[in-house]
C-alpha cells in the first residue's frame, strides 16, 4: 500500500506520561518510555514533559534507540493574548524542533480552551470564536507559518476537543481562511470521532493540506458516558475514552488507503493517552504496531 520511505511511524509519550495530567505516569522514567517505544517497533516520537531540553542529551538518548523526533505540541494564545507573546514562545519551540531535525510544528489554539479544565463539561462548554477572534487566529497563524518557513518548516494545525477549532465547520473555516503555503493541517482521527465528525469526509476534503497524522482510537461506551454524565475532557481521558488504533471503534483501513493513494509523505504518530496504571503503555504500543502492520503493511 505505502511505498518505501513514504511514511515513518512514531508514537507519542502521552500513553506513558501525560502532559495534560502529569500525575498519570508520574513514576515512569524518560528512559523506560523511549526504550519501550523502540522495542515496540517505532522509529519516532513526539516530545513529553520528561524529555531533556538539552538537544545533545536528547539526541544521544534517542539515537541509541533508533528514534527521531517527529514533532512537538505548541499551545498558541492568539485569541487571548498579544501576538508577540505567542511569537516569542513559538520561536524558541521552533528552534528546538529544528535542532532536533523535525520538519513540522504542531500548533493548537488554546485561547478560551476548556481541554485542561477538570470539571468543565466537554460537550456543553466548548468555546465558539467570535468574528474578531477568528481574525486574530487566522492572521496569527499566517505569521507563525512565516516564522516556521524561515527554517524550512511547516505549522500543522491540531483541531482539538474543547477548543475553538473542533468541528468540521470550524476546521473548514480555518483551512479556507489560511494560505496553504503557510498553514497545514494535522489530522487526528480520535478527536474527530470523539466530536462526532465524519472522519473520512474531513480526510478527503482536506487531504492536500494534511502534513501530519495522529492515529488515536476511541472507546464508544466512554464517549456515551462523557455525554450522559457531562464529563470534562480530562475526566474522559482518565476514564479511557482514547486507546490505540485497532482497540476502539474506528476503522483505520480507509484512512490508510486514502492517504496512500494521495501519496501522503510524513509521519504517522500513534497517540493514545490513557491511564498507564490501567492500560500498560508498552503492551498497547505493541498492540498498535501489530494492527498498523496488518491493516497498512507498514
Ligand atoms: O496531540 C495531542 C496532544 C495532547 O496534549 C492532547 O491533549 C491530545 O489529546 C492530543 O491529541
Ligand atoms: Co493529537
Amino acid at each position: 500500500m505505502f511505498k518505501e520511505n513514504q511514511v515513518k511511524l512514531a508514537i507519542a509519550p502521552i500513553g506513558w506520561t501525560n502532559d495534560d495530567m502529569p500525575e498519570l505516569g508520574g513514576e515512569v522514567t524518560f528512559e523506560q518510555c523511549i526504550s519501550e517505544m523502540a522495542l515496540a517497533g517505532f522509529t519516532g516520537s513526539e516530545v513529553g514533559n520528561k524529555y531533556p531540553s538539552d538537544t545533545n542529551v536528547l539526541k544521544k538518548a534517542l539515537s541509541l534507540r533508533g528514534l527521531e523526533i517527529a514533532s512537538a505540541w505548541f499551545s498558541s494564545f492568539l485569541t487571548s493574548k498579544p501576538y508577540e507573546e505567542t511569537a516569542e514562545a513559538f520561536k524558541e519551540h521552533r528552534d528546538f524542533l529544528y535542532e532536533m531535525g523535525a520538519k513540522v510544528i504542531v500548533v493548537s489554539e488554546q485561547g478560551n480552551s476548556i481541554q485542561g479544565q477538570m470539571e468543565t463539561p466537554l460537550f456543553d462548554k466548548k468555546p465558539v470564536f467570535t468574528e474578531d477572534e477568528w481574525t486574530l487566529l487566522l492572521e496569527g497563524l499566517h505569521h507563525l507559518g512565516v516564522l516556521a518557513a524561515e527554517k524550512g518548516m511547516k505549522i500543522v494545525y491540531h483541531h482539538h476537543m474543547g477548543t475553538g477549532v473542533q468541528t468540521t465547520d470550524e476546521i473548514a473555516r480555518l483551512m479556507n481562511g489560511t494560505d496553504p503555503e503557510k498553514v497545514s493541517l494535522l489530522y487526528d482521527t480520535g478527536h474527530l470521532v470523539f466530536s462526532g465528525e465524519d472522519y473520512l469526509a474531513v480526510l478527503n476534503t482536506f487531504m492536500d493540506r494534511i502534513h501530519h497524522v495522529h492515529l488515536k482510537d476511541v472507546r464508544a461506551e466512554i464517549t456515551q458516558k462523557v455525554c450522559d454524565e457531562k464529563l470534562s475532557f480530562l475526566q474522559a481521558v482518565k476514564g479511557g475514552v482514547f486507546t490505540v488504533p485497532g482497540d476502539g471503534l474506528i476503522d483505520f483501513r480507509p484512512v490508510f488507503k486514502a492517504l496512500s493513494e494521495a501519496r501522503y509523505k510524513g509521519w504517522f504518530v500513534v497517540e493514545a493517552e490513557q491511564d498507564p496504571a490501567i492500560s500498560n503503555p508498552f503492551e498497547y504500543a505493541v498492540k498498535a504496531r501489530h494492527y498498523i502492520r496488518e491493516t497498512s503493511g507498514l
